[in-house]
């Protein structure tokens, strides 16, 4: 038999693992994008800007930290909260222009 047709059950244990961290990533993102929706729209409401610079410095230092105390690499775990942040930036903006 071929390794292509063998099921290889070492292999099947760590995807199954591999999926389950991604439902949760999924979920916990889906959990952050609620909250901040509910941000965007106070923001709004009350007039704040959509970023808030000093706010993203505290949480990028910390999350490096915790990065580095985790053995993450912190410059992923920053391009990574980068990336997300940016992306309720965006969201706070369209909430702004409603
Ligand atoms: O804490 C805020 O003021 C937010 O709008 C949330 C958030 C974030 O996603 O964590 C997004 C934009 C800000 O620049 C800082 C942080």
């Amino acid at each position: 038999m071929t390794s292509s047709t063998k099921p290889d059950r070492v292999l099947a244990g760590f995807r199954k693992s591999i999926d389950n961290i991604d439902a949760a990533l999924i979920h916990m993102l889906a959990e952050r994008f609620r909250i901040t929706q509910a941000v965007g729209e106070y923001k709004a409401k009350v007039t704040l800007p959509p970023a808030d610079p000093a706010r993203e410095q505290e949480q990028i230092a910390r999350l490096r930290r915790l990065a580095e105390e985790s053995e993450l690499d912190p410059e992923f775990s920053e391009k990574f909260l980068r990336f997300i942040i940016d992306e309720v930036i965006r969201h706070h903006e369209q909430a702004a222009s409603r």
